[in-house]
């Protein structure tokens, strides 16, 4: 198919100015008509033009009389040159700005045949309805407590109006308690109607989607999601997310900014990014699946006292993260990893992972590279036991990055080069040091500094990872008697060497909810 080979080819009227409009396969274009006569007689080699991509127009539609938005000034030159070129349409498309947003813009030609006009808008919706991978029909669930509590506005002001120019239908729910969202789709939704779910909250609210999604998609197939080893069923639906949540590292992570109508303009274009998900089981029960951090320690700390914050919106993890910090606890137990082999990189690579990252947007090779690697893996005849590395410690942090984790927070995220779809996640453990280190390397993750490159910190890309806090009887978090849970502050040592207090425990915060067992095994 000659994607050069051209559909449509007219003079129109573009603001006042005749240009010449060019549709093919792949690309509207328009540049001014006196210009476009120039050029290829060699007077002048400007090409004054403007082309935008079939893929990322969002609409084309007739325009009707007073749509058109013109300046005051020409308004009436604009009026007589409406009567002379009545017929207009108006294609919205896709404009880059700065930092990975986009924004939807607007280019409406005129002209003064009404079976011309009508031709465009049938011919370039002809191209439109040839791009399969666009949603036509969503179900949107909307978190309003999330982040500041503005879901529901978010939504209904900022993506409900694009998804209605692209001519998406949706059907919208309005989350009334927590797992609502994931419930309904694990046995409720009729998924056969939808073209993909759409998250309107933070990372909780998408880990409720995912799960649901994941846990329907299981027992569709008869899959046992108890069985750390079953081999999951991949999901057929898409998940867009549209950030209204307090860290919205998922969305940064894969979208590369926190900015609604962005992500709205992602779902519509039918934008896809596959990406990692780790199942985290304490022995034969199945606990959570994770996308983003696991952590014990220092964020499962954190997270527990912000649980008790809520009502504080996205500043609870400030206020929490610094009594966390001033309590320096460290926990002791046995780290046990089976690092990544092969062509799958270093979490100290110097490549950071960000949106349109080459590695993660080279998904059938990832993808194949990965399953090739299980295959080798799960039939080698040591199975996994002989390639297993063992670390006993006491640390302050262990956290386990699936992907970059970058958020506004952090701007290259917990780890940096971590990517999205590599079947890996990074490994981080941070051991007993001085406050004045941890907070060395907190800071780190703020700035261009490596977070990595201290004595007390190491990292792993690994497949599977498991943890065995010290007091093995106690990994219940409902064991743990009060005394034995450090709730408030440790001393502060101006010396920074020894004044780490060791409570028995900490919990797993598995996406910003926290787990119920501190022994687990993730893969
Ligand atoms: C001295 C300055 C120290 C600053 C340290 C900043 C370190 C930031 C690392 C951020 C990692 C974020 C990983 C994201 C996890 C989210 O999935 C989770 C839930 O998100 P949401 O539902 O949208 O609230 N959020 C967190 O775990 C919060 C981490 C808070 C870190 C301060
Ligand atoms: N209607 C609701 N009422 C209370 N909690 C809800 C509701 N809908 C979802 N949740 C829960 O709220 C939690 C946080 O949601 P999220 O959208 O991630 O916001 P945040 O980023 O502020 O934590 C999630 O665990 C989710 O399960
Ligand atoms: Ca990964």
């Amino acid at each position: 198919m000659d994607k050069q080979a051209k559909l449509l080819s007219s003079r129109l009227f573009l603001k006042l100015r005749q240009v010449e409009v060019v549709l093919n396969r792949s690309v509207l274009t328009w540049r001014e008509a006196d210009k476009e006569r120039k050029r290829s007689s060699g007077i002048s080699e400007a090409a004054h033009g403007r082309s935008v991509q079939v893929c990322e127009i969002v609409a084309v539609g007739r325009t009707e009389d007073g749509d058109d938005k013109r300046t005051r000034k020409s308004r009436k030159e604009a009026k007589r040159h409406s009567q002379l070129y009545p017929y207009a349409f108006t294609v919205s498309f896709v404009m880059r700005t700065r930092q990975h947003q986009w924004r939807c813009s607007e280019v409406t030609f005129h002209c003064n045949d009404q079976e011309l006009c009508n031709q465009w808008v049938r011919v370039t919706n002809e191209q439109l309805s040839l791009l399969t991978n666009r949603p036509k029909s969503l179900l949107v669930y909307i978190n309003p407590f999330g982040g500041k509590r503005c879901g529901k506005r978010i939504y209904e002001q900022k993506v409900a109006p694009v998804f209605r120019r692209a001519g998406i239908s949706t059907d919208v729910i309005v989350t009334e308690h927590a797992n609502h969202a994931r419930d309904h789709l694990k046995t409720e939704a009729n998924l056969d109607k939808y073209d993909g779910v759409v998250c309107v909250g933070g990372d909780g609210m998408f880990s409720e989607i995912l799960h649901g999604l994941v846990s329907r998609t299981q027992t569709d197939h008869g899959v046992d999601e108890n069985q750390p080893d079953a081999e999951l069923v991949s999901c057929s639906l898409r998940i867009g997310i549209i950030p209204a949540g307090s860290t919205d590292c998922v969305c940064f992570a894969t979208v590369g900014a926190n900015d609604p109508v962005t992500s709205a303009l992602h779902i519509i274009v039918g934008d896809s990014q596959p990406m990692d998900v780790c199942s985290v089981h304490h022995d034969d029960i199945f606990l959570r699946y994770s996308v983003s951090l696991l952590g014990y320690g220092f964020y499962g700390d954190l997270m527990t006292d912000s649980e008790r914050k809520r009502w504080l919106g996205p500043a609870r993890y400030d206020l929490s993260g610094v009594k966390t910090f001033l309590s320096h606890n460290y926990y002791e137990g046995t780290v046990s990893f089976l690092p990544a082999e092969g062509n799958l990189g270093n979490p100290k690579d110097k490549l950071q992972c960000r949106s349109g990252c080459r590695i993660c947007q080279h998904k059938p090779s990832s993808k194949d590279q990965h399953s090739e690697m299980s295959d080798k893996k799960e039939k080698s005849p040591k199975g996994d036991s002989g390639d297993w590395n063992v670390i006993h410690g006491k640390f302050i942090a262990i956290n386990a990055a699936t992907m970059s984790c970058a958020c506004p927070r952090s701007p290259k995220g917990m780890s940096p080069s971590a990517h999205l779809a590599d079947g890996t996640t990074d490994l981080i453990l941070v051991r007993k040091c001085s406050r004045l280190n941890f907070f060395r390397h907190l800071l780190r993750h703020t700035n261009r500094n490596d977070q990595f490159d201290h004595s007390f910190v190491e990292v792993h890309r690994v497949r599977k990872f498991r943890f065995q806090p010290k007091h093995h009887r106690l990994d219940s978090l409902e064991d743990l008697s009060e005394p034995l849970q450090k709730k408030g502050f440790s001393p502060i040592c101006l010396a920074q060497t020894t004044c780490s207090y060791s409570a028995a425990h900490s919990s797993w915060t598995c996406d910003g909810e926290l787990l119920p067992h501190a022994a687990i095994q993730v893969r």
